[in-house]
């Protein structure tokens, strides 16, 4: 069929893209939207086969729809479409056959498309973002974040994702995501030297699409140093505090602007990622709370068996020597009884303090129950070890406690030590250290006593 003019002069005006394909599947028309869509002429277009045009894969996946026009149907479908220079669209494509009203003859179809591309890929990143907050339980903060990032970065196609913390004029990268050459979390710049200066001051989302053409970012000390070309940037607020921001950046100029639908869900991965931060926050401080000692500040029980676990399983790969001990007060049931309970408590208290004050921060210290202390030193010898305790039982002894009437108190504390051996279980090592602790009460108390095992481990 030939294609009529007012057919033509309709179509160029539409700003939908329009083709006619013959029934021997070649372009007879293409409108202007249409061509400016492929970057083609009409007489590059004109009288080529639909498989010209369209990428091998993707016209094997429509050869179907083309065979169901041309036998009459009308056929809408919506579908990623690959043309010959291998790029990628998602397209909403109606068919209407050319049918010749005398003897029902397909002569052709008429094609109108749109490219959805832009709404499938921000029905993918709401899809993608529902998602990630959602998996809050099962996944890692730190997995789900990273999963936004690369989402950010693949929705605008940028190179870098990035979450950092600012404080003052220092910004640290939290998260980062990169196709190629990542920015290590825990990287440092001053935050005057980064765009996201610009995001804080504005308080606002910010973007350039052409850092080098724009101000306030041509000549900006980030340009000088990085030379991204592209940036958006958004602050992260926690609690109504600026906590740092998100933004997504490439050294490539954009070649189309950021339009709202992009500022919005951009704002959308922002708020998610505030979301998990708070969450994981709350998360870190009920962690805290489940390890911690209320009396006296230390870490419990719970803490000491797994950091015990946890120098377990170390120490088959460094083999350091580990030293545990349990270090009881001595008679405290007198100083309740004579004193009070809250005497009692606030001398506990001083306790875990000066013991707390005589070990280095490798140490693990912990109340474990009532008047009871348990201690892991680690990477010293049973030598040293042991001067360290002795260190600790003096300090102990020598701090007196001031009572309302000018007097003054002091408690002595005994102490079992053992040396663990490799791989040995907690309840072992305890019962080790427990017994060599009567022994020391036995024994007239305010002393260290070193279990059997130590000693024959020490030789
Ligand atoms: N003030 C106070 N006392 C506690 C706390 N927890 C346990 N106690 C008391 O600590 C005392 C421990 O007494 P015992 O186990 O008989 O030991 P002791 O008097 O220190 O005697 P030896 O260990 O044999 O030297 C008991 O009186 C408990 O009530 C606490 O949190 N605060």
């Amino acid at each position: 069929m030939k294609v009529d003019r007012a057919f033509k002069k309709l179509a160029d005006s539409l700003p939908l893209m329009m083709a006619y394909v013959d029934n021997q599947g070649r372009y007879q028309h293409v409108n202007q939207a249409y061509r400016n869509f492929i970057g083609l002429e009409l007489h590059q277009v004109k009288g080529k086969f639909i498989s010209e045009i369209i990428g091998a894969e993707s016209y094997q996946q429509i050869t179907l729809y083309h065979q169901r026009v041309l036998a009459g149907d009308e056929v809408s479908f919506t579908d990623k479409v690959t043309f010959v220079d291998g790029r990628s669209f998602q397209l909403d494509v109606k068919y209407v056959p050319n049918i010749e009203n005398k003897t029902g003859r397909v002569n052709g179809f008429f094609a109108i498309i749109n490219d959805v591309t832009e709404y499938a890929s921000a029905a993918e990143v709401l899809r993608a973002v529902h998602d990630v907050v959602n998996r809050q339980t099962q996944t890692l903060s730190t997995d789900r974040i990273n999963e936004l990032l690369r989402l950010g970065c693949h929705y605008l196609n940028t190179q870098y994702g990035i979450v950092s913390q600012v404080e003052d004029t220092l910004y640290t990268v939290k998260f980062s995501y990169a196709d190629h050459d990542p920015v290590p979390p825990g990287s440092r710049f001053d935050l005057g030297d980064t765009y996201c200066s610009i995001t804080l001051e504005a308080e606002n989302v910010v973007a350039t699409t052409h850092a080098s053409k724009s101000k306030p970012y041509a000549g900006h000390p980030c340009y000088q140093q990085f030379q991204l070309q592209t940036y958006l940037g958004l602050p992260i607020t926690i609690n109504g505090t600026v906590w740092g921001t998100v933004n997504f950046s490439s050294p490539q100029v954009r070649s189309h602007p950021f339009s709202e639908l992009d500022i919005e869900l951009m704002g959308l991965i922002c708020s998610a990622i505030e979301t998990i931060l708070i969450n994981s926050s709350k998360t870190k401080r009920l962690e805290k709370l489940a390890y911690t000692d209320f009396l006296t500040g230390l870490s419990n029980r719970l803490y000491l068996t797994e950091r015990f676990n946890e120098l377990t399983l170390q120490r088959h790969t460094n083999s350091k020597s580990c030293c545990f001990a349990l270090i009881d007060i001595d008679h405290f049931k007198t100083i309740n009884d004579t004193f009070g309970h809250d005497i009692g408590d606030k001398m506990l208290q001083q306790t875990a303090l000066k013991i707390a004050g005589l070990i280095r921060t490798t140490d693990t210290l912990t109340r474990i129950g009532g008047e009871e202390f348990a201690l892991i030193i680690t990477g010293l010898n049973q030598a040293q070890a042991d001067s360290v305790l002795e260190k600790i039982r003096r300090g102990v002894e020598n701090n007196k406690f001031q009572l309302a009437d000018g007097s003054s108190l002091a408690v002595t504390v005994s102490i079992g030590a053992t040396l663990i051996s490799d791989a040995e279980p907690f309840k072992s090592a305890y019962k080790q250290a427990d017994l060599a602790l009567y022994k020391s009460k036995r024994g007239g108390r305010n002393r260290t006593t070193w279990s059997q095992q130590s000693l024959t481990m020490a030789q």
